[in-house]
């Protein structure tokens, strides 16, 4: 599986206000960059606190986008993909509707009830298992989340059903799970020309932070759109 991060960040690292409320931070340019690298992708992943945050669609803005897959034999959008818990998205949440398969993987405390209710509204459930590193509740800023759901696991379920190139566009929990699982292997990081500030505001790796060990990246590309930057990152072998 090869895993693509994405995100869009103010200078000072914040993806989002302490509100987490959606906020453009890039512009026409960079949407259009994000548009071909989701076109690229078998799946976008994004967390539960996205979806909550941002209710995002997830799909191809470009139709010629969509039409050149369906002619290499792809689905027109790549499929979605909410690392979801105990399963908090809501049933009406806009990447549940039929424009691309939807997965969520959740783990085994999510009541089946549930389950069968997010099927119904059009998911596919993976019940993957709990991440037995991290997932600190006690740390978890109010978002009642209990437990992270393993993404390596989550990863091999999706690469049995076919997805061999995943793009993950956030938010800062899921992105930090990522490198601290060892999963990720490029980051495109647009820094957008603002400063948002806040001390609870969201970026680019929560989590629990890196004391050693951390992930070593290697910069292998710059290219400057709408009014801010992009840096394209490898991540670095041992
Ligand atoms: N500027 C940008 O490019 C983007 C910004 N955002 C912003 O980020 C914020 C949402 O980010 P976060 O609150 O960090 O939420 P998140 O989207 O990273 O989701 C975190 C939640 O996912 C669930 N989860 C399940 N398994 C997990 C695992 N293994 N690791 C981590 N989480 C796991 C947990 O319930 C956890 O609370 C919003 O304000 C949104 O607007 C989100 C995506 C892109
Ligand atoms: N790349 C990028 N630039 C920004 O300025 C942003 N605010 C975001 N946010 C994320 O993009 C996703 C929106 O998806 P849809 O347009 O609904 O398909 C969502 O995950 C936002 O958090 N990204």
């Amino acid at each position: 599986m090869h895993v693509v991060v994405n995100a869009a960040q103010s200078v000072d690292g914040k993806l989002a206000t302490r509100r987490r409320e959606q906020l453009r931070i890039s512009g026409a340019e960079d949407f259009d960059r994000v548009d071909r690298v989701r076109a690229a992708a078998d799946a976008v992943l994004v967390g539960v606190g996205t979806v909550l945050a941002d209710d995002p669609h997830l799909t191809l803005d470009e139709e010629d986008r969509r039409v050149e897959r369906l002619r290499n034999g792809r689905p027109g959008n790549p499929a979605r993909v909410v690392a979801d818990s105990t399963g908090r998205t809501p049933t009406d949440a806009r990447i549940l509707d039929d424009a691309a398969t939807t997965y969520l993987l959740v783990s085994p405390a999510t009541p089946v009830e549930r389950r069968e209710a997010l099927e119904e509204a059009g998911a596919e459930i993976l019940v993957v298992g709990a991440d037995e590193s991290g997932g600190d509740e006690s740390e978890d800023h109010e978002s009642g989340d209990d437990g992270h759901v393993d993404l390596a696991s989550g990863i091999n379920a999706l690469a049995a059903r076919g997805v061999g190139r995943l793009m993950v566009e956030g938010g800062g929990e899921v992105i930090a799970s990522c490198f601290a699982a060892g999963l990720v292997d490029e980051l495109h990081v647009y820094v957008g020309s603002l400063v948002i500030g806040g001390r609870d505001a969201p970026t680019l790796a929560d989590g629990e932070g890196f004391t050693e060990s951390f992930p070593r990246l290697d910069l292998v590309g710059t290219e400057r759109l709408d009014d801010g930057i992009v840096l394209s990152y490898e991540v670095a072998g041992d």
